[in-house]
């Protein structure tokens, strides 16, 4: 039986767990680790799996994520030295650093994949964009591929593009999310009851990622099907423009690329 280590089980961490179990993972596959004994706790209380020390997890584990934040990657790796076995896959999650940043610090010839899950995990439906590290072989690639597959989509891209991708889709659910609020607010401010207003705004963002996804249609031409002529809908974009909502948003997910890249200087 293969068995999983996700080091550092927080939200995404747990994300992945819970998305392992639902995709048929036996509970003694999947070990997590926790650095408080109440998250460790709540752990084995919610999903019943194994919550051990790092240095226990790694070393039954035949793939290890690491989960921890970004600023706490170093001092695991460094707790960890001499526990890794080389022929193991070690995944990392966290935004920013480089599959250099963990190839480094392990043992030589460790598969290293560098992945970037979001937090649709939780209902499957992640998008998990993976680079393959120096010793990650197509095999390996395979192996964390199909480890993440049932959460949701996958695809691999070329290590230079994760900081976009991070920006895009890693942090991306926080974009729809803050989209939503606004728009439930709005309902709201018009009048809406509150729950009326999100069960709106709810099942008209599922309509709208089908029919992004199952149309085929580019969003200019899914949005113009909605624009009557001198309609309600071109007044409001007139808004968004006015606004510069465009521009807005391209800012925004260049600052998360940055923010990516500022974090591989500061903790490499
Ligand atoms: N949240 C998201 O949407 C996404 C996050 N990521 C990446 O995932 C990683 C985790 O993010 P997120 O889940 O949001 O953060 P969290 O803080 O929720 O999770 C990190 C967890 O790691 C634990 N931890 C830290 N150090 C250790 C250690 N030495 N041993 C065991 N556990 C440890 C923390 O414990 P404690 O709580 O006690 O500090 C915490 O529970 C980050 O690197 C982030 O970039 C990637 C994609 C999406
Ligand atoms: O905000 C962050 O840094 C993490 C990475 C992607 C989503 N959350």
């Amino acid at each position: 039986m293969r068995k999983v280590a996700v080091l550092g089980a927080g939200k995404m961490g747990q994300a992945i767990v819970s998305g392992l179990l639902r995709a048929g993972w036996s509970r003694e596959a999947v070990v997590a680790t926790a650095r408080s004994a109440e998250r460790a706790a709540a752990l084995r209380e919610q999903y019943g799996v194994r919550v051990e020390p790092n240095a226990v997890a790694v070393a039954a584990a035949d793939v290890v994520v690491v989960a921890v934040k970004p600023q706490d990657a170093a001092a695991l790796l460094d707790e960890l030295s001499g526990a890794f076995r080389p022929d193991a896959p070690v995944v990392s999650i966290c935004a920013g650093l480089p599959v250099a940043f963990f190839e480094k610090r392990l043992p030589d010839a460790t598969p290293v994949v560098r992945a970037m899950p979001n937090t649709p995990a939780l209902v499957d439906e992640a998008m998990t964009v993976l680079s393959p590290g120096t010793h990650a072989d197509a095999r390996c690639l395979e192996a964390v591929e199909e480890l993440f597959a049932p959460l949701g989509r996958t695809l691999v891209v070329d290590e230079k593009h994760q900081d976009a991708v991070t920006a895009i889709s890693g942090s991306g659910p926080a974009y729809f999310y803050y989209l939503a609020e606004a728009m439930t607010e709005a309902g709201v401010l018009m009048g809406l009851p509150r729950e009326v207003s999100k069960e709106l705004v709810t099942q008209t963002a599922l309509g709208a990622a089908r029919m992004l996804r199952e149309s085929g249609d580019s969003p200019v031409a899914l949005r113009e099907a909605v624009e009557s002529p001198a309609g309600t809908t071109i007044s409001a974009v007139r808004q968004l423009e006015n606004h510069r909502a465009r521009s807005a948003v391209t800012d925004a997910i260049e600052a998360a690329r940055d923010r990516a890249r500022e974090i591989a200087e500061e903790y490499a």
